[in-house]
């Protein structure tokens, strides 16, 4: 922790009384509460409140650590993982549930050590359950590292046939652009621009239009591949983000992984298994690896900070 606050801010009674932690991840920046009898009913309206950055403590999401005994998605996980334990009740900015946060998931696991809720012996990993299955999270030289999963294309006869499967429109680009739209759990369409110069002029106040949209909406990610675009055997990418459910964010990790999978599927066989994404807010690595079962999974590593706690009055 750097400092410590505790302030008195007005909440909803759901949340009234309840102590909490504000920390980030390149800053992607989440309100952290511990419920670990599963007694806290948090509604849509609660998280709104407590994200917005005027009113409230201000965040670009809300996460509860509940056991993961409590929730019927936790339970599921639990039949075939018993060792996860803990699970991550994700929610964006606008009260919306969301299956999957990758910058979270790491300052979520900061969150449970910090709070002296669970132990990490060196070198030992811990498994979270979220909505979009179990990761498995270690520390890093850059602060935590999190086995993802494996990832998959939400229109996989698209993607094989033209690398493409929408158009995506946003203010300040001329002409509609090429998405590919991929799901880390959650979903992402990824669209690649020519330079930084376009990337910066693109303005991502409002949603960017994608057509078609993934049913459940999607996250848009809008990435410049670097020139050249390996260093020291690194694949390197820049990328902005307009998160589902929160608006343009200084990271997205979940986002970072699907930027990643799209330029390496663009680029073709040479491209590299490591990327670095630099986003607004920091950089963030990604890496692909096969797992023993066969198919390929996603890690993705970065850092996870707490600043400050308090309580809601
Ligand atoms: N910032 C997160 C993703 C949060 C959820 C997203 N807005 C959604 O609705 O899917 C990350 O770091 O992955």
């Amino acid at each position: 922790m750097t400092s410590h606050t505790e302030p008195a801010l007005s909440a909803r009674p759901g949340l009234t009384g309840l102590s909490f932690s504000k920390g980030h991840g390149t800053g992607n920046d989440f309100i952290l509460v511990a419920d670990p009898n599963g007694s806290v009913d948090v509604t849509a309206a609660d998280v709104a409140a407590a994200c917005d950055r005027h009113r409230g403590i201000g965040a670009d999401g809300l996460i509860r650590a509940v056991p993961s005994s409590f929730l019927p998605e936790g339970r599921a996980l639990l039949e075939d993982t018993p060792e996860a334990q803990w699970f991550m009740d994700y929610r964006n900015s606008d009260g919306s549930v969301s299956e999957m946060c990758g910058n979270g998931v790491r300052v979520f696991v900061h969150f449970l050590l910090e709070s002296g809720l669970v132990e990490l012996a060196d070198g030992a990993s811990m498994a979270i359950g979220t909505r979009g299955g179990v990761k498995v999270v270690k520390r890093s030289v850059d602060g935590y590292s999190v086995d993802m999963g494996p990832w998959e294309f939400i229109y996989p006869e698209a993607a094989a046939a033209r690398a493409t499967d929408s158009l995506v429109e946003a203010d300040g680009l001329q002409v509609a652009r090429p998405g590919l739209s991929i799901s880390m759990g959650n979903p992402h369409t990824v669209v690649a621009l020519a330079e930084i110069a376009e990337l910066r002029a693109t303005r991502l106040f409002d949603a960017p239009s994608v057509d078609p949209a993934p049913p459940h909406g999607t996250n848009v990610e809008f990435v410049v591949p670097h020139d050249p675009l390996m260093h020291d055997g690194v694949g390197q990418l820049s990328m902005r983000v307009h998160e589902r459910g929160v608006g343009e964010t200084l990271s997205c990790g979940t986002g970072a992984c699907a930027a990643a999978i799209a330029t390496r599927y663009w680029a073709g066989a040479d491209a590299p298994d490591v990327w670095s994404v630099t986003v607004p807010g920091g950089i963030v690595g990604v890496r692909f690896t096969v797992s023993a079962q066969g198919g390929e999974h996603v890690h993705l590593s970065g850092p996870a900070v707490l600043v400050a706690r308090g309580t809601f009055s």
